[in-house]
C-alpha cells in the first residue's frame, strides 16, 4: 500500500480509519503538534518528511449550529485548511481524499441527488464545505467524497446522543420531516482505504452514504429498537425543534456513480446500525 497521511485523525472518521488500519505502518497519523491544517510551516515539514502518496482529510469544523456564529473559524478550517492540504499535495504529487457533506444541498428536491445536481448550501457549515470541495478540486488528483449523517462507536454523533437521551429521559422528541441516509463511519473508512488499495485514478466527486432512506425520527426509533431502550419517541416537525442553522429537508444522495466506478456494494443503513450498536453494547 502507498504511504498515507491522515489529518483529523482524532475525530470520528479519523478514529475509524485508525481502527481499520490496525498496526499497518504505511498510514501516518500526525501527532498533535503536527496536526493543524492551518499551520503551513508544520504541514510543509510533515509532507517533506512523510512524502505521502495519499492524504486523507478528515479534519473539519463540524459544529453545524455553532458555525452560524463562528463563521470565520469554520471558513478557516473547512476552506483554508483544505487549500493548504491541496497545495502541499500538488507540490508532492500526492492524491488528496477529502470528505464533504450532504449539507451542500438545499434539500428542496425530493429525489436522490447526484454529483451533477446543483449544490446550494443553506447553512454556514454547508457553504464552507462546498468552498472546501472547490479548494480540493483545484488539484487534478483529488477525490471529494460527500457523505451524510455519520455515526459510529467513536466521537460524537446522533446515535450516541439518542442512546444517552433514551437512557436519561422518558420521552425524546425527534424531527420526522428531515429525510436522508445515515452512514456508518466504519463503512466509509473502509471505502476510503479501498480507493487507496486500488490506486484508483478515477478522480472527482462521489456520493457515499449507506443504502436506503430514513428520517431522523425513524433513525432514532431504530436506535431505540435495536438497543432495546425503553423510551417514548415522539415525531415532530422541523419548526417544533428550532436550531440556529437550517438543515436540508431532503438530502438523500444517489450513489450510482460510486457503485459503478468502484464496483462496490454498499451496506443498508439498518444493517450497519445493528453492527455499531452491537459494538457499543459489548
Ligand atoms: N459528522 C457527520 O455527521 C458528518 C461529517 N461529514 C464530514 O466528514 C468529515 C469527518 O467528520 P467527523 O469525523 O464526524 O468530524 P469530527 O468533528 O469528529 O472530527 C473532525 C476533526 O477535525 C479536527 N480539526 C478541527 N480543526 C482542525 C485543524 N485546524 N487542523 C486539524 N484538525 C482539525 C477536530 O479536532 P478538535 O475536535 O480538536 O477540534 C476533529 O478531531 C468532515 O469533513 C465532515 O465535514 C460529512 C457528513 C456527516
Ligand atoms: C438531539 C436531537 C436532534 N434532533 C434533530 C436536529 C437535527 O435536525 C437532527 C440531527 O441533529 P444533530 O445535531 O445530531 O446532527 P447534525 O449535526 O445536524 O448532523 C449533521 O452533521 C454534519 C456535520 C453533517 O455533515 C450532516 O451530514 C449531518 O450529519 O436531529 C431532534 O429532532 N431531537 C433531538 O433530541
Amino acid at each position: 500500500m502507498s504511504k498515507v497521511v491522515v489529518f483529523g485523525a482524532n475525530g470520528q472518521l479519523g478514529t475509524c480509519i485508525k481502527m481499520l488500519n490496525g498496526d499497518n505502518n504505511l498510514i501516518y497519523f500526525p501527532h498533535e503538534a503536527e496536526a493543524n491544517i492551518l499551520d503551513v510551516e508544520v504541514l510543509t515539514k510533515v509532507f517533506a518528511e512523510q512524502q505521502p502518496s495519499y492524504v486523507i482529510n478528515c479534519a473539519a469544523y463540524t459544529a453545524v449550529d455553532k458555525a452560524e456564529d463562528e463563521v470565520e473559524l469554520a471558513e478557516r478550517v473547512n476552506v483554508i485548511g483544505v487549500k493548504n492540504l491541496a497545495e502541499q499535495c500538488g507540490q508532492h504529487g500526492a492524491v488528496l481524499i477529502h470528505v464533504s457533506t450532504d449539507f451542500v444541498f438545499k434539500g428542496d428536491v425530493a429525489r436522490p441527488l447526484t454529483e451533477a445536481d446543483k449544490a446550494e448550501p443553506i447553512s454556514v457549515y454547508g457553504q464552507t464545505k462546498l468552498d472546501g470541495e472547490k479548494a480540493a478540486a483545484a488539484i487534478e488528483k483529488h477525490f471529494v467524497i460527500r457523505t451524510g449523517w455519520l455515526y459510529s462507536e467513536h466521537g460524537n454523533n446522533f446515535v450516541k446522543t439518542m442512546l444517552r437521551l433514551g437512557a436519561e429521559r422518558d420521552e425524546v422528541r425527534i424531527i420526522a420531516d428531515q429525510v436522508g441516509t445515515p452512514t456508518y463511519a466504519i463503512d466509509l473508512a473502509a471505502f476510503i482505504l479501498e480507493i487507496i488499495n486500488r490506486d484508483s485514478q478515477a478522480y472527482g466527486v462521489y456520493h457515499y452514504s449507506n443504502e436506503g432512506v430514513t428520517s431522523w425520527f425513524d433513525f432514532a426509533r431504530a436506535v431505540f429498537d435495536i438497543s432495546e431502550t425503553q423510551v417514548k419517541a415522539i415525531p415532530i416537525r422541523t419548526d417544533q425543534y428550532p436550531t440556529k442553522a437550517t438543515r436540508p429537508l431532503y438530502s438523500v444522495m444517489d450513489k450510482s456513480k460510486v457503485k459503478e466506478t468502484f464496483s462496490i456494494e454498499i451496506p443498508y443503513w439498518r444493517d450497519s446500525l445493528i453492527k455499531c450498536i452491537t459494538k457499543l453494547q459489548q
